[in-house]
């Protein structure tokens, strides 16, 4: 499989797999790997990737007919552009439009863009997708994020306080939130509506700023211990070791208009702990 690393001037780094343009790693400036990544994971054309950040694009999860979490994220996409700005940030730009596999699941015609920015001690992930046919179509989608967590017993989720859930384990909808720190205790797989548009994840020696631009919804799921057991492509005791904190368009699916662009983003910056 093809990667491709892009280095700041300041020496933070990504790591970018043209299958699904899935960032794999992100090192901020000085600092140590912030995303989680399965040693277990097959890295195979055609087989998703465990860990990093999955695009999920145009069907989340199992919410239609087809495969789960769409196609985008095990597709060939292309390397469009690369270059350091002037700021020093490192940036690459990747496509995908429809092919022949994309138009015997999915009958549209698009074009999606995803980009990629590192700089210092933040990571910018955006999405956008055109339609370029001469009909409507709706989508799901989501940044699939992966946190490495030292010990995911010592982290905590800020932001989620006042707002409500669809609990995707029970399959109860609209259950509020009411802890203002949450915790995550075994399996976890939630889709949070209308969230601020900045959470926070805190852990004893850092805490981790979660900005999403464009994604109405935050997905939080963990497998905890029980559900973990059945990914065969995660490592044993992963789950201890990570939190997907999704930024998502899930609930109301996104209408593109002939012509109409949609543009989603994720950014995460690294923050020091709290005094
Ligand atoms: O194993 P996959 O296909 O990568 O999906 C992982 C998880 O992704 C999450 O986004 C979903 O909410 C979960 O229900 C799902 O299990």
């Amino acid at each position: 499989m093809e990667f491709l690393q892009l280095t700041a001037a300041d020496g933070a780094t990504t790591t970018i797999c043209h299958q699904g343009a899935h960032v794999c790693s992100w090192i901020p400036a000085g600092g140590t790997e912030q995303l989680f990544m399965s040693k277990a994971s097959a890295f195979r054309q055609g087989v998703a990737i465990r860990g990093g950040i999955p695009l999920i694009f145009p069907q989340f999860s199992g919410l239609g007919s087809l495969p789960k979490h769409g196609f985008a994220r095990t597709a060939d996409w292309q390397l469009r552009q690369q270059r350091v700005d002037s700021d020093g940030a490192a940036l690459a730009v990747f496509s995908l439009k429809e092919n022949i596999a994309s138009l015997t699941l999915w009958p549209h015609v698009f074009e999606a863009e995803l980009t990629v920015r590192v700089l210092g001690q933040a990571l910018e992930v955006t999405f956008s997708v055109r339609n370029t046919g001469d009909t409507a179509f709706s989508f799901t989608s989501a940044l699939h994020t992966y946190l490495a967590l030292d010990d995911i017993r010592q982290a905590r989720l800020h932001g989620l306080q006042g707002t409500e859930y669809r609990d995707t384990v029970s399959g109860q909808e609209h259950c509020p939130e009411t802890s203002p720190a949450l915790e995550i205790n075994g399996e976890t797989d939630r889709i949070y509506a209308n969230v601020p548009a900045t959470l926070t994840l805190a852990q004893p020696q850092q805490r981790l700023q979660i900005t999403s631009i464009g994604f109405p919804d935050a997905v939080v799921w963990n497998p905890g211990a029980t559900g973990a057991v059945k990914i065969s492509d995660l490592e044993p005791g992963g789950e201890q070791r990570m939190l997907c904190v999704e930024a998502a368009a899930v609930l109301h699916p996104v209408q593109l208009l002939p012509g109409q662009q949609w543009n989603g983003s994720q950014r995460l910056m690294r923050l020091p702990p709290q005094d």
